[in-house]
């Protein structure tokens, strides 16, 4: 099962080997404006799934969140380890 960190680590390596299809390489060349708006959409996912949805649709869309999440943390060159020592 993948966890925060592995993910993260998978982001990296497809940051660095810009594989042809993936969505992450296709998300970070929309910069940090539209990875922003990814973060928004999924945001307002998340609360409506928690709102109106199954807890396992609710969780799907969570997990988008924190998938975009990172992504972002990628494109402005953040760590976990910068997010962790807020926590
Ligand atoms: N965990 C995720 C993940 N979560 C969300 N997403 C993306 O976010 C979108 C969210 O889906 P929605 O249905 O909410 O949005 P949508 O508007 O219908 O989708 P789009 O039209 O925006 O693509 C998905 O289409 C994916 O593009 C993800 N894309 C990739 N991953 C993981 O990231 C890793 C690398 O993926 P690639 O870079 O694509 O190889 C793999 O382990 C993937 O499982």
């Amino acid at each position: 099962m993948k966890t925060f960190d592995s993910l993260f680590a998978e982001l990296i390596e497809k940051a660095r080997t810009r594989p042809k299809g993936s969505g992450t390489v296709a998300e970070l060349d929309s910069g940090v404006h539209g990875i922003g708006k990814k973060i928004v959409e999924e945001a307002a996912e998340v609360w409506m799934a928690a709102e109106f949805q199954s807890d396992a649709e609710f969780a799907e869309e969570a997990s988008q969140l924190i998938y975009h999440l990172q992504v972002m943390m990628l494109a402005k060159g953040l760590t976990p380890e910068d997010i962790y020592k807020y926590l």
